[in-house]
């Protein structure tokens, strides 16, 4: 059995979509059956609960809504035929490269926050 949890999950998550989400018992087993819109409006969800417990004074609230969101990711990935390990490998790509540096590289922006304007909107 895998030592980390992550990996645990998602090989039950993987299991349960095996099974044609055809058990009444499993909820992973309900959202796959459900299909991918729904799967992402409940990931939404939980993002939008873990924003929510971010924005209060209680740490330790934040701890919950963050296993939710995870754990309809994993389901979101493997509807998708994707898993941890593809992104495990696009977070190593990214390993060493400042976020600063990256997104000017795309923006060309060199980091500098937008201006707004009311007639020319956001400019670099
Ligand atoms: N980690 C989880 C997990 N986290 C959250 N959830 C479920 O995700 C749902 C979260 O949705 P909400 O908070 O909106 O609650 P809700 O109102 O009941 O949800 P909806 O009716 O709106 O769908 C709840 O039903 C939780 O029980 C999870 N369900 C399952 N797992 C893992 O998946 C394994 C397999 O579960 P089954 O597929 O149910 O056997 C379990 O052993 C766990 O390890």
């Amino acid at each position: 059995m895998a030592d980390d949890i992550l990996d645990r999950l998602q090989a039950t998550i993987a299991s349960r979509k095996d099974t044609g989400g055809e058990s009444d018992s499993s909820y992973t087993a309900q959202l796959f059956r459900r299909g991918r819109g729904r799967i992402a409006q409940k990931l939404g969800e939980e993002a939008v609960e873990t924003v929510i417990a971010a924005m209060g004074d209680d740490a330790a609230a934040i701890v919950p809504e963050a296993a939710d969101l995870l754990y309809h990711l994993l389901v979101l990935l493997a509807d998708a035929g994707l898993s941890l390990d593809d992104v495990r490998a696009e977070l190593r790509r990214r390993e060493g490269k400042s976020g600063v540096v990256e997104k000017a590289a795309r923006t060309g922006a060199a980091g500098r926050p937008l201006s707004f304007s009311p007639s020319q909107g956001l400019k670099p």
